[in-house]
């Protein structure tokens, strides 16, 4: 039993599709479990839905009519025949998001957001499965709410795993002995029965959970790159492809903002010992990536970018040491407002701390620290982080910066900072 999970990315057109199909007969002698996420970026789409439905904007159903219009254009190239049974069912699987925006936003917004985003990936999968039919291929279509389990935590599902496994064990099982299966990612439902979501990017940890609940032999991640590399191509030019990661590292690697993997997807994989393959949907026989438990250590510095970074550096008002109790109750002020710490340094007087710039969330989180510190900010900042790193890296990523902070483990560095401003 394998599994493979296509990401928007691979299906972000007809041609992705069409590609998917091919690299799927190629294997089709296997038991398979096909995990697929909403098409190209329509997942970004959804959330612009839902924000102009809960602000009872003008544009709302026009929206709705775009993520409808690409999906049909996309039917339009796959199938030919306008009175194929998809057609109708694509239009039928809108039916429930076009009633929910009829009615005013009552419900909680997190609720709302995972009812109209999940159909993404709804949709999509429909259309493969259609599509991998249409090619002769034994496929059916399964409902991932039926097998994914979770609490009410909308937005970021929290596992029941006790009830995944056993509903996956019951129910795709024997289906998988029958048919190779396509279900999706990213989603799941309460234990009454409502869609959640598992947080942006979360198909890669569905496809792990689905892949540890199975004891699966490998789960194969097709992506639109040669596999893990020691940097993202889309910042860096000189990239290398990592031919093999330990679980370890791999984890180290999506913790610190590799996006190529959803930091979540390690754990379950080593858990069980099941091979992580990342592939390239763009030359599927090509080598990629193995992450195993094999103690490989990454063979060359790796760097893992982020940009808009806010650093906020706090004192206590009267200027004592920073103390137990101040971290203590800092690091609730963080939780309540859920701002996710990326680098942090502790001194006598000030403790400094790095994360991702959202406006909002930085001004409620500075009210309610001023309260008790006096909190200094800065915003528009990079955060560089090097895996295995040496003086050498660090001069190559600070050339024109101003390094504001940079914290340094025996493997690890971070470095806050930002473009030196250079006078003629
Ligand atoms: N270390 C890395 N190696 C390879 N790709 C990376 C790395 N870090 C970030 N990426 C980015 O991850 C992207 C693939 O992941 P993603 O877009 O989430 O795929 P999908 O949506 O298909 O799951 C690549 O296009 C690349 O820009
Ligand atoms: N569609 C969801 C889930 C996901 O993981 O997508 P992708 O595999 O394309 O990153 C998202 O964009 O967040």
């Amino acid at each position: 039993m394998e599994v493979y999970k296509f990401g928007g990315a691979s299906v972000k057109d007809a041609p992705g599709v069409i590609n998917l199909a091919a690299i799927v007969a190629s294997q089709e002698q296997k038991e398979l479990l096909i995990v697929v996420s909403a098409m190209g970026k329509i997942t970004n789409k959804l959330e612009e839905l839902t924000h102009a439905y809960l602000e009872q904007q003008d544009n709302t159903n026009q929206l709705l009519e775009e993520v409808k219009a690409f999906h049909f254009n996309i039917l339009t190239d796959l199938f030919s025949d306008q009175n194929d049974q998809v057609y109708n069912d694509i239009a039928n699987s809108f039916v429930e998001v076009e009633w929910l925006l009829e009615e005013e936003p009552n419900d909680a917004p997190d609720y709302i957001y995972d009812q109209i985003v999940s159909i993404g990936e709804i949709v999509s999968t429909k259309i493969v499965a259609a599509y991998l039919k249409k090619t002769g291929c034994n496929v059916t279509w399964a409902d991932a709410r039926n097998f994914i389990h979770t609490d009410n935590t909308y937005r970021e599902g929290r596992v029941n795993w006790e009830k995944t496994e056993q509903e996956i064990f019951r129910k795709l099982v024997p289906l998988l002995e029958q048919t190779i299966v396509v279900t999706q990612g990213f989603i799941g439902s309460t234990s009454e029965n409502f869609t959640t979501t598992l947080g942006r990017d979360g198909s890669d940890y569905s496809a792990a959970i689905f892949s540890a609940c199975l004891n699966a032999s490998s789960l194969t991640i097709w992506k639109d790159v040669p596999g893990v590399l020691n940097a993202d191509p889309k910042w860096f030019d000189e990239t290398e492809r990592i031919p093999r990661l330990s679980y370890h590292d791999a984890i180290e690697l999506a913790y610190y903002g590799a996006t190529i993997i959803h930091p979540k997807t390690i754990k379950p994989l080593q858990n069980k010992n099941i091979p992580l393959y990342v592939r390239s949907f763009l030359d599927p026989v090509a080598e990629g990536t193995d992450i195993t438990s094999a103690d490989n250590h990454l063979p060359v510095p790796s760097f893992i970018f982020k940009v808009n970074q806010a650093l906020i550096s706090i004192f206590p008002k009267d200027f004592s040491f920073i103390i137990e109790e101040n971290l203590s109750d800092i690091f609730s002020l963080f939780h309540k407002h859920k701002v996710k710490i990326n680098t942090m340094l502790n001194s006598a007087i000030s403790f400094s701390v790095s994360f991702d710039h959202d406006p909002a969330k930085l001004a409620a989180l500075i009210a309610d620290l001023s309260v008790h510190y006096k909190v200094k900010y800065n915003t528009g900042l990079e955060l560089v982080t090097i895996r295995y790193y040496n003086q050498q890296t660090i001069d190559r990523v600070t050339v024109n910066k101003n390094i504001i902070l940079e914290v340094k483990s025996r493997t690890t560095c971070q470095i806050v900072m930002r473009d030196k401003i250079i006078t003629e």
